[in-house]
C-alpha cells in the first residue's frame, strides 16, 4: 500500500514531512511519494517554478525510508489534474494496489470541485490528516460526495485499490507555504520551518525575493 502526497510545495516545509512520516507510520504504508505539481489547477501561479519545487521536494526527502520524489506532473501538458495522475500512476502501478492519497483538512474540504471528483474514490482511497479534536463534519457536499465510504479500519484500506476514506490523527504544525515565503521576502529567517537543505537551495536560486538579507544558515553563536 503506498501513500500519495501532491502539493504545488511553493515551498514544501516540515507541516508536509510531518503528515508524510506519521500517516506512513500509523497506515505502514509501503512508500509515500511525494508529486509536485506542474501547474496547480485551483490557485494562482507559484512563486517558484515547478523544476525548482520539485528541486526543493527532491533535498526534502532525499535519505529519507520510503519518501520517494515522483515528477510525473511537471511534464504534463495543462493543469495538474489528480484524476489523470491516479490514472497515470494506476498504468505504473496495475489496478490492485491500493493507494491512499494524503490531504490535509483543507484539500479535503474543497475536494468536491476537483477535476473528475466523482471518479477519484474509483482509483485510490482517500487519507486525510486530522489534527486530533479537531470536528470531521463535512459541508453537504463533500458528505454526497464522500458518505457512506467513511471508515475507521486500515485493514478496508488494505483490502481495496480504492474507496474508503479515513481521518488518520496526525501532528499539524502550524506551517504554511504562504507563511514561509512571506518570511523570505520580507528576510526574516524561515529556519526550523523547513529543512535546512532546502533553505539552502532557495538561498543559492535566489529564490522568493529577498533571501540574500537573510543569515547563512550555518552562523555560529556570536
Ligand atoms: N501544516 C500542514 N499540516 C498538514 N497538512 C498540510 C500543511 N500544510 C499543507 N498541508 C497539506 O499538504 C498538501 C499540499 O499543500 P500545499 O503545497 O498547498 O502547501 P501549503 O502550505 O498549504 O501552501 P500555501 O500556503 O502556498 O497554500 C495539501 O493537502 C495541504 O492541505
Ligand atoms: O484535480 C484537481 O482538480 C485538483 C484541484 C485542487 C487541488 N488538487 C491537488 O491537490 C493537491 C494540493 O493542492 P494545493 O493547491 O493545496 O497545493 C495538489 O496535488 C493538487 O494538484 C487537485
Amino acid at each position: 500500500m503506498i501513500g500519495l502526497l501532491g502539493g504545488t510545495f511553493d515551498p514544501i516545509h516540515y507541516g508536509h514531512l510531518r503528515i508524510a512520516l506519521e500517516i506512513r507510520e500509523a497506515l505502514d504504508l509501503d512508500e509515500v511519494r511525494f508529486l509536485p505539481c506542474g501547474i496547480p489547477p485551483h490557485r494562482s501561479v507559484p512563486g517558484a517554478d515547478a523544476e525548482a519545487r520539485a528541486g526543493l521536494v527532491e533535498r526534502a526527502t532525499a535519505g529519507v525510508p520510503g519518501f520517494v520524489l515522483d515528477r510525473r506532473e511537471l511534464t504534463r501538458s495543462g493543469p495538474s489534474y489528480t484524476y489523470d495522475t491516479l490514472r497515470s500512476l494506476r498504468r505504473d502501478f496495475g489496478p490492485e494496489l491500493p493507494f491512499c492519497l494524503i490531504l490535509g483538512a483543507d484539500a479535503f474540504a474543497g475536494l468536491p470541485a476537483w477535476h473528475h471528483a466523482a471518479d477519484l474514490l474509483g482509483l485510490t482511497h482517500i487519507v486525510v490528516a486530522h489534527r486530533p479534536g479537531e470536528s470531521t463534519e463535512m459541508a453537504p457536499p463533500l458528505a454526497a460526495l464522500v458518505g457512506g465510504r467513511v471508515t475507521a479500519r486500515a485493514g478496508d484500506l488494505r483490502a481495496a485499490p480504492g474507496g474508503c476514506v479515513m481521518w488518520v490523527d496526525v501532528t499539524q504544525l502550524d506551517i504554511s507555504a504562504t507563511a514561509v515565503r512571506e518570511q523570505l521576502r520580507r528576510g526574516r529567517d524561515p529556519r526550523f520551518l523547513i529543512p535546512d537543505a532546502v533553505l539552502e537551495a532557495i538561498r543559492t536560486q535566489g529564490l522568493y525575493g529577498r533571501t540574500s538579507a537573510m543569515p547563512p544558515t550555518d552562523r555560529g553563536v556570536t
